[in-house]
């Protein structure tokens, strides 16, 4: 599908939130994790939610779906014997399994994805999974990866945090089902750090037990536990969330999004007050941001790994804004669907904004005037450039064409219909 993204000078009206694709997955996977049937109310409806729904079925759990909620009748340590496994594009759905599937004889996640989720390395894992007694076979790290149950002991567990936060997680979630107590030690520094507060969270709502060092780079976790069937309500995405809020600010508007909650554990919450700094004029009361767009925005200076999936349509914004921007700290942007610093800025420049990389930082020199636009954008099988550009594509002179925007509903399918919903001169062309 190709979006044509064409000038938009008012977006207006209210949208719902998507469910969060985060939690989503991870209820999944607990809710498979336990023995008996699990309740999520409202659950995300994305490629990447409907890959871990997928697995999980074939691992064994059974799972059931209305309009409002989905069961899921769990296979606890036990899953079924399975010998592949498709992720599809999701990094976190493939390395939150790659544990679990030390618990099964042998399982090869395939490489459905040769150009995105292929070309991203999973080494750290890799490593810590074969200090626990786990066989490995994989390509330098990336897959296709075969996993054998080996002896898997726990133990004192050891795992970079440089690359992806998703490795520890994966850890963290197996870890409390084995045998033996566990002790994790998180080597190097903690990338995507926050977002390991909504694994704790999830795992504490299914009554584990775990400890936590207060920085978050050491575990104790006592072996044997058991994943409790429980009922969770997914809340609203700020992530995906972020682009709609960002294509407000970029614009004349009066946009509302519901569903958002002040007190969420996920990072990319930090955009309400990214755009805040950016001088945008909005308020966040009751779980709903409203936005007052009105195309002033000036530049500012931000730690991105605080927001991580949320940098991306930040940027975006900050191509209009009044001087030089600075996002640091993001040099695992680079491992994500694609190079998210090099691939993203390449298309940023297409579209006529002025970007420089370093290897961990992101700069822009604002044009509060638009950019040019009229060019075509290589969404790289990005969700969240495609949501980026879009953005960039209503404040510019000529409109861009997204090639293969379909690659959106990676995250958030709707993402077009709600901005059309708002007002936004965009067609969609098979
Ligand atoms: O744990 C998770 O669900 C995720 C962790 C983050 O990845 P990294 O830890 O690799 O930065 C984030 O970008 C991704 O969208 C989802
Ligand atoms: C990086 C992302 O997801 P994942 O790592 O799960 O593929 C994302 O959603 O932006």
């Amino acid at each position: 599908m190709k979006a044509i993204v064409k000038p938009t000078n008012r977006l207006e009206g209210t949208i719902n939130a998507l469910s969060s694709k985060n939690y989503t997955t991870r209820y999944l996977l607990i809710g498979a994790l336990a023995e008996g049937t699990s309740t999520i109310y409202y659950p995300a409806h994305s490629e990447d939610s409907d890959a871990m729904r997928r697995c999980i079925r074939d691992l064994g759990a059974i799972v059931e779906e209305d309009d409002e909620k989905m069961t899921i009748q769990g296979f606890g340590k036990h899953p079924r014997d399975v010998s592949q496994l498709d992720v599809g594009n999701a990094g976190a759905v493939l390395r939150f399994l790659m544990s679990v599937a030390a618990f099964c004889p042998e399982v090869t996640f395939i490489n459905a994805y040769p150009n995105s989720l292929g070309k991203r390395p999973h080494d750290d894992l890799i490593e810590s999974l074969q200090a626990m007694g786990v066989e490995i076979e994989h390509n330098e790290g990336k897959l296709p990866i075969t996993i054998r149950n080996g002896k898997l002991h726990g133990g004192k567990i050891k795992v970079s945090g440089n690359v992806s936060s998703q490795f520890l997680s994966s850890l963290l979630f197996m870890a409390p089902l084995l045998d033996e107590d566990s002790e994790i030690e998180v080597l190097h520094d903690l990338k995507s750090k926050v977002i390991v507060g909504q694994t704790l969270e999830v795992i504490a709502q299914a009554g584990i037990h775990i400890e936590a060092s207060e920085d978050l780079m050491h575990y104790t976790i006592k072996g044997g536990q058991k994943y409790e069937p429980q009922k969770y309500v997914v809340q609203g995405d700020y992530p995906g969330s972020a682009a709609i809020l960002a294509a407000a600010a970029v614009t004349h508007s009066d946009v509302t999004v519901l569903r958002l909650e002040e007190n969420s554990k996920q990072g990319e919450k930090a955009v309400v007050d990214v755009l805040r700094a950016m001088g945008v004029n909005l308020t966040h009361e009751n779980g709903v941001v409203r936005v007052l767009g009105n195309q002033q925005l000036k530049a500012g200076e931000f730690d991105g790994d605080h927001f991580t999936d949320g940098v991306l349509a930040m940027v975006a914004a900050a191509v209009f804004a009044e001087g030089t921007s600075r996002f640091y700290n993001v040099e695992n942007l680079r491992y994500k669907e694609c190079d998210r610093i090099t691939d993203f800025l390449t298309e940023l420049r297409k579209a006529g904004a002025h970007v420089e990389e370093r290897q961990s930082e992101i700069i822009i020199h604002g044009s509060p005037q638009g950019v040019a636009g009229g060019v075509e954008i290589n969404a790289h099988y990005d969700h969240r450039v495609i949501m980026a550009l879009t953005i960039v594509g209503l404040r510019s002179e000529k409109g861009l064409i997204i090639n293969d925007a379909h690659h959106v509903a990676k995250s958030y399918p709707h993402y077009f219909e709600h901005l059309l919903s708002l007002g936004a001169q965009i067609e969609l062309v098979e």
